[in-house]
């Protein structure tokens, strides 16, 4: 099959890396010239495991604009603040009979897609595989070969030959396909896992594993389950997990899956750029304002990210524009 990822950042070397691996075709297409120039310079990205066994695999990437090919599949893997950047960049390369993929974590990409491709070939899905991007074309794959899992669903609900096709592929790759025949069900259960891990262990900068060790951490996780549910199911969505069972998988991707991982948010937090609790909080809050449910924990944690992401640009340009002290002396 031919896949083409949309963002070689970490997630998406790790899909396509494993996919080209598995004998498909694949091709990447990014916006970030910085990390095309290194994977030209390189012939190739450095792939390590748990930061170790760093090696050069080759690889074909290339800017939106130089990108003529006609994939089977899009996969579909940037920041949700990217997507619309990405995707009016690449528009000359999608017709109607291709298949698009993703397991962005978040919600307002499956929106922007559909402005492009058909949403009976319109895939959406997570993923709970910890990966990061040390730098341009330098990528990590935390965990073992096949430790990671996904859910996917189709948009219409009605899985396909394709669909079919698509989910062997990826188990060749050792992600675990689970199809599910509930659309929002799924990707609003990986929603409600990133808005307690992922923006608890940015705000505290702290591992899963330390998140977890905390003896208060199932009350936190529980209050923003509980809120996070209630705005779900004023909105009808048959959630795929249990209050309790979302709970416990907090606890074991935390625990025993990923614990020495600082999630996505973190290394964007980190690295003083916008994270995407907007897409992730924000977006709990927001639906529940449709109902007159105030997500008030949601609400206070969304300006928590906003307040420390503020704070961290401010000190970064002040330490940028503050005079070296050797260009003072
Ligand atoms: N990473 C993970 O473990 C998981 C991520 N996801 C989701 O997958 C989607 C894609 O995320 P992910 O693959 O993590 O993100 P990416 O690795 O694609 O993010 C890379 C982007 O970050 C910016 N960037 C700038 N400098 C650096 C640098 N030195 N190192 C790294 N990045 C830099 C660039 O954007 P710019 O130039 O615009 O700043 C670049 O395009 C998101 O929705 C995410 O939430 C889902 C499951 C797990
Ligand atoms: C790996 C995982 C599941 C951790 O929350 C993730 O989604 C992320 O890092 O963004």
């Amino acid at each position: 099959m031919h896949f083409t990822v949309l963002g070689a950042g970490a997630m998406g070397l790790r899909y396509g890396v494993l996919l080209q691996e598995a004998g498909n075709q694949v091709d990447f297409v990014d916006t970030w010239q910085a990390n095309v120039d290194r994977i030209h310079q390189q012939g190739g990205v450095y792939v390590s495991r748990d930061h170790a066994n760093r090696h050069l695999v080759p690889v074909k990437v290339v800017l939106p604009e130089d990108y003529h090919d006609d994939p089977d599949v899009w996969v579909v893997f940037t920041k949700q603040m990217q997507l619309a950047d990405f995707l009016t960049r690449t528009a000359h390369a999608f017709n109607q009979n291709q298949y698009v993929l993703t397991c962005m974590n978040g919600m307002g990409h499956v929106e922007k897609l559909l402005n492009y491709f058909q949403p009976e070939k319109l895939l959406a899905g997570t993923a709970l595989v910890a990966t990061v991007l040390n730098g341009p074309g330098d990528v990590d794959f935390i965990g073992a070969r096949g430790a990671g899992t996904m859910n996917l669903a189709n948009y219409t609900e009605q899985p396909d030959d394709m669909t079919h096709r698509i989910v062997a592929e990826l188990e060749k790759c050792q992600f675990h396909p689970n199809l599910t025949t509930n659309f929002r069900g799924t990707l609003l259960a990986k929603v409600v896992f990133n808005s307690v891990v992922n923006t608890l262990c940015t705000l505290f900068e702290i591992t899963m594993g330390e998140f977890a060790a905390y003896p208060g951490a199932d009350d936190l996780s529980r209050q923003l389950i509980n809120e996070a549910y209630d705005v779900c199911e004023r909105d009808g969505v048959t959630m795929l997990n249990t209050r309790a069972e979302e709970l416990d998988s907090v606890n074991y991707v935390s625990k025993v899956a990923n614990p020495l991982h600082y999630p996505s948010m973190y290394q964007d937090m980190s690295h003083n750029r916008p994270t995407e609790v907007d897409y992730i909080n924000g977006y709990l809050v927001k639906l529940g304002r449709k109902y007159h449910y105030d997500a008030k924990t949601h609400a206070f944690l969304t300006h928590l990210v906003h307040l420390a992401e503020t704070t961290r640009q401010a000190n970064a340009a002040q330490t940028a524009a503050a005079p070296t002290q050797e260009a003072s002396a």
